[in-house]
């Protein structure tokens, strides 16, 4: 495919009275690298919500994979799009095996082609896990893994309809400094694959922003702070308006640090 993944135009979700977002405009090129910062309760997850097609906005237009959310089966496009994500990964039983874990993901994707290549879909599957240096895992119980592995195999999950686009909500929460380090070099390695679909990472720390991310979002209550190419959004006084208080940014090299000012 090619062009934008995904338009959001106006787009608010309102629970009661208050909004969780509002106003958003938003567009995902299909080469994009996406990162979405912001605080606690800001809307992070529910912008990935809609990106993922299982929410539906109160307001607003959403064209996701050339289809309009709201008059298209999000049965067919959910298969098109990786997510992965804490709230999933609880989900998951203590006994599952990664390898059916990531297995299961192709049982998302009907059509005849499916039935025809069924036979690939093992081979498809450890190929992943082994690119997220999972394949001497594959079989151990899903309650054995340390947080870093249940990650990256919850990735390699989401990859395996060979999604357009692929949506990661804080993937790095909870892992220690070397498991956060191994990760962000994957997904750094990932963000330089021209073959990689677009891509959006949901974070609260600049410091786990992959080499290679393109854009970035800053919200803050619901609203958006600023978008763009990464080192534009990046600013010290949007991430300083984002969490409310003066920050300083830093690039070193290639990642992204910040503290109070
Ligand atoms: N069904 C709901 N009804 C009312 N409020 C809700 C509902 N779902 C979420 N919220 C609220 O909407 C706000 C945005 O939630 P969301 O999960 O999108 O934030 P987030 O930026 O992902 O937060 P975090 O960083 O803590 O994960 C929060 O204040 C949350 O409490």
């Amino acid at each position: 495919m090619h062009g934008q993944v995904l338009r959001m135009r106006g787009v608010g979700v309102r629970r009661g009275q208050s909004w969780l977002v509002r106003d958003i405009d938003w567009v995902i090129e299909e080469d994009d690298r996406w990162v979405i910062i912001g605080p606690n309760g800001a809307g992070k997850t529910t912008l990935l919500r809609i990106a993922a097609a299982q929410l539906f906005p109160t307001t607003g237009e959403v064209d996701l994979l050339e289809e309009r959310l709201g008059s298209s089966d999000v049965f067919e496009l959910r298969p098109r799009i990786g997510f992965a994500s804490a709230a999933l990964t609880e989900q998951i039983p203590e006994t599952e095996r990664p390898l059916d874990l990531v297995l299961s993901a192709a049982y998302a994707v009907v059509g005849r082609w499916r039935e025809e290549y069924a036979g690939m879909d093992e081979d498809r599957a450890r190929s992943l896990l082994r690119d997220w240096g999972m394949d001497t895992l594959a079989e151990r119980s899903f309650g054995t893994l340390s947080e870093g592995e249940r990650k990256r195999a919850q990735i390699a999950r989401a990859m395996m309809s060979d999604p357009e686009l692929l949506l990661l909500d804080e993937p790095a929460a909870g892992l220690d400094l070397g498991a956060r380090e191994e990760l962000v070099g994957r997904l750094s390695a990932l963000a330089q694959d021209i073959d990689a679909p677009a891509t959006v990472l949901v974070t609260h720390h600049v410091e786990e922003i992959p080499p290679h991310f393109t854009h970035a979002m800053l919200v803050r209550s619901g609203g958006v702070v600023a978008a763009g190419p990464i080192e534009e959004a990046l600013t010290p006084e949007h991430l300083s308006d984002t969490f409310g208080m003066r920050l300083k940014v830093e690039q070193v090299g290639d990642r992204w640090s910040a503290r109070a000012d």
